[in-house]
């Protein structure tokens, strides 16, 4: 049977600053449609691993492709164009405060699409990746207005907007209570399924991961130390991979 090629490739990535080593001789493998979590100690690596992906840092060495391009080869055009292909949650949010939820979920077509299809389209866009979150009546809230899970819920419909085939998230229920953790989780999977997307997910919120994840993949030592589901890697007995389920 043919292998599907993956959409992210990382291989053999290296990426040290100064003499602290992070990354040392990282590689996986995401397939199309899969939600990967990478799991990791704080400090061990996991947002420097997601800005090498899309190029924000740059690897010492290795290989990184995405979507089946190399994108330490591309120029900036290139990669401005390819990021608008992945979607992008970050934990800080970084909604604008002084712009509506509407202006704040336009701002990357205003990047990617042109004066005539924003004004063909740009409504419905917003409508639809607002209410994909369930959200569309605060359309012409401020964020000041909004709760903590309402302004993550905001930012993922913005993280949408374009319709990514891949999406990041940098631990997308940090901060927020037990409940909406759960429901932001919730949401992942189910715009993941509607979008078709790919999805790599930074967390180390456990229900989070046990939700969202297809496969868990652990950074340790600047290594994928492991990968499985998240059900075996919680039967594990490896010392190190137990410090993370006990
Ligand atoms: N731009 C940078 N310059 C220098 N050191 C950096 C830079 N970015 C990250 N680091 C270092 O790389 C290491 C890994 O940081 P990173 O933010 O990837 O950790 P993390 O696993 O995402 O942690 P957390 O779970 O706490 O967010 C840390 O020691 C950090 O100090």
């Amino acid at each position: 049977m043919k292998k599907i090629a993956p959409i992210v490739e990382v291989k053999n990535l290296y990426k040290s600053f100064g003499s602290n080593h992070v990354l040392k001789d990282f590689s996986m493998e995401v397939s199309p449609g899969e939600n990967i979590v990478v799991l990791g100690k704080s400090g061990s690596g996991k947002s420097v691993l997601i800005k090498c992906i899309i190029n924000l840092i740059q690897a010492d060495s290795g290989i990184l492709k995405i979507l089946n391009q190399s994108i330490q080869d591309m120029g900036e055009d290139e990669v401005d164009q390819l990021r608008s292909e992945i979607g992008f949650l970050f934990q800080s949010n970084a909604l604008y405060d002084s712009m509506t939820v509407r202006q704040n979920l336009e701002f990357p077509l205003r990047r990617h699409w042109s004066v005539e299809q924003r004004k063909q389209g740009a409504e419905r866009a917003v409508l639809e990746a607002l209410s994909d979150v369930g959200l569309a009546h605060t359309i012409d809230m401020m964020p000041a207005e909004l709760s903590g899970g309402m302004k993550k819920r905001v930012a993922l419909a913005r993280s949408l907007i374009l319709k990514p085939k891949v999406i990041l998230y940098d631990e997308p229920t940090t901060g927020l209570d037990p409940i909406t953790s759960r429901e932001i989780s919730e949401l992942m999977v189910k715009v993941q399924k509607k979008y078709n997307a790919t999805s790599i997910i930074i967390s180390h919120d456990m229900n989070c991961i046990r939700i969202t994840s297809n496969r868990v993949i652990m950074l340790i030592d600047g290594k994928n130390y492991a990968e499985d589901t998240f059900e075996n890697l919680q039967k594990s007995t490896d010392p190190k991979i137990r410090e993370f389920f006990d």
